[in-house]
């Protein structure tokens, strides 16, 4: 479509809309580290690249919506929580984001995984990941998914209820085998971080509360099994995108009392503890996370403080990052439909994706950023909201970014930090394939998770 093919209309809003805004970036055509993959890079042409390989070749190939995702940057994340975490064990959490290729990932790179439902301990069987190197998840595990993980000789399952340490008793003694679990322990911390996605404060699903010895009769209840359950630790995850380490180091301060109280009770002293995950990352520029070295330094020190105070041997230690491994390294590539310029408020891009790819937005109102980059540009900015093709008002992808003035349709958009909980979070509302997932290095491009077709939306129709 011709550049000129929308009226030129009142794009810049003289006054900024309500919102999010803060004043636009010095230069929109740059790109931000902190935000963008590794390998992300706008070449003279103004075409931004990935894995040596343009935005605009990738679209023609695989067209879009497309997540992009960069090999090397995740690899090099993975390297970077192995190496700082030396000494204990890293467990890239699946949920946010897994399919095979990123479990041969995971596997080269040294790292345990952490599955939360019979799906994805499919597939990181599927691809060859040790049982042994795989920890258990989930509220409310099926009898099935708890025999399957027993079966496969998960190396963790992490109980979460009274029932559940029954359960998984019965599943080991059947499969004639003693399994290690950790208890999790609810710590009554209020993570700050969004409501939904902050899981420490007493009053919700996950884990045995520590308040009212629900996590202490939890350890009692699983030490009653010693023939079937080997109890070697205690687990408490605070929540997700934390940037604020003091949720931690309450977390860790009362874990390592409830390890203090297991020793008076039973003189045992519980080899591991894990503190799970939640680390946050930058989805703009705004966001200022931790590198995994500090996180660890920082982890460390508590956990081993704590212990020195309790009179305790220091535990193993486990974390479970999810997110920091898997959101910076990837964008969502659009194509821009219609550009809608609402005279002072703000004009709406919408892009041939939306809320099924990225439910993100909606649920959590989460920030993001948004950049133009199949071409350069030199327009003004003006306040724009990127929205989707789904038949919802709050089908929002970036609520308030700024954009050239310039934006029209044919354009390609691209928003960065959506490697994580984006296509595993993928829904086919409006019976909206779900995206592909393109894994970019060295110049080449694959398909590590194809496009959905409308072939396999019929196929599930029973007719
Ligand atoms: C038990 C557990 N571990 C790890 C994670 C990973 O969290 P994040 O992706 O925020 O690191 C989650 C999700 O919040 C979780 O529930
Ligand atoms: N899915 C959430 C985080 C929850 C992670 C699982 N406990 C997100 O996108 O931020």
């Amino acid at each position: 479509m011709s550049r000129s093919a929308h009226p030129a209309g009142p794009r810049h809003a003289d006054v900024l809309p309500e919102g999010h805004y803060s004043p636009p970036p010095a230069d929109l055509n740059a790109l931000d580290d902190k935000v963008w993959p590794l390998t992300a890079r706008r070449g003279d042409d103004g075409v931004v690249s990935i894995g040596g390989i343009g935005v605009r070749e990738l679209a023609e190939e695989f067209g879009t919506p497309a997540y992009v995702l960069d090999e090397q940057d995740f690899r090099e994340r993975c390297r970077a929580w192995r190496e700082a975490f030396a000494g204990a064990d890293v467990f890239y959490a699946g949920k946010a984001f897994l399919c095979r290729a990123v479990v041969g990932w995971l596997r080269e790179e040294g790292l345990n995984l952490d599955v939360c439902s019979g799906g994805e301990l499919a597939v990181a069987l599927a691809a060859g990941m040790p049982g042994e190197r795989i920890a258990m998840h989930g509220n409310n595990k099926s009898v099935a998914e708890i025999e399957r993980a027993v079966g496969a000789g998960v190396g963790r399952i992490v109980v979460d209820s009274f029932e559940e340490i029954e359960r998984v008793a019965v599943a080991a003694r059947l499969a004639g085998v003693r399994q290690k679990v950790l208890v999790r322990v609810t710590v009554g911390v209020e993570a700050h971080t969004h409501e939904f996605i902050a899981t420490a404060h007493e009053d919700q699903k996950f884990g045995l509360a520590l308040a009212g010895g629900d996590a202490a009769e939890g350890v009692r209840r699983v030490l009653a099994h010693r023939d079937a359950l080997e109890l070697v630790g205690l687990h408490s995850h605070i929540g997700s995108q934390i940037f604020d380490m003091a949720g931690f180091e309450v977390s860790a301060h009362r874990v390592v009392g409830l390890l203090t109280e297991v020793r008076d009770e039973h003189g045992v002293e519980l080899p591991e503890i894990d503190l799970g995950g939640g680390l946050g990352i930058a989805y703009t520029s705004d966001d200022d996370p931790r590198g995994p070295r500090e996180i660890a330094k920082a982890l460390g020190e508590i956990v081993a403080r704590e212990c020195e105070f309790a009179g305790l041997r220091v535990p193993r230690l486990a974390v479970e990052p999810g997110r920091a491994i898997a959101g910076p390294s990837a964008f969502t590539l659009y194509e821009v439909g219609t550009v809608k310029p609402l005279a002072g408020l703000r004009t709406y891009v919408s892009v041939d994706g939306g809320m099924s790819d990225n439910i993100r937005t909606a649920l959590y109102d989460a920030d993001y950023t948004v950049g133009l980059v199949g071409r350069a540009s030199g327009a003004a900015p003006m306040p724009a909201r990127v929205v989707g093709k789904h038949c919802e008002s709050g089908d929002i992808v970036v609520r308030d970014a700024y954009l050239p003035g310039d934006v029209e349709a044919g354009d390609l958009l691209a928003v960065p930090a959506t490697g994580a909980y984006c296509r595993s979070m993928a829904s086919n509302y409006n019976h909206v394939p779900r995206p592909p997932v393109i894994a970019v290095a060295d110049g080449q491009a694959r398909v590590i998770v194809r496009r959905e077709t409308e072939e396999d939306l019929l196929r599930l129709d029973a007719g």
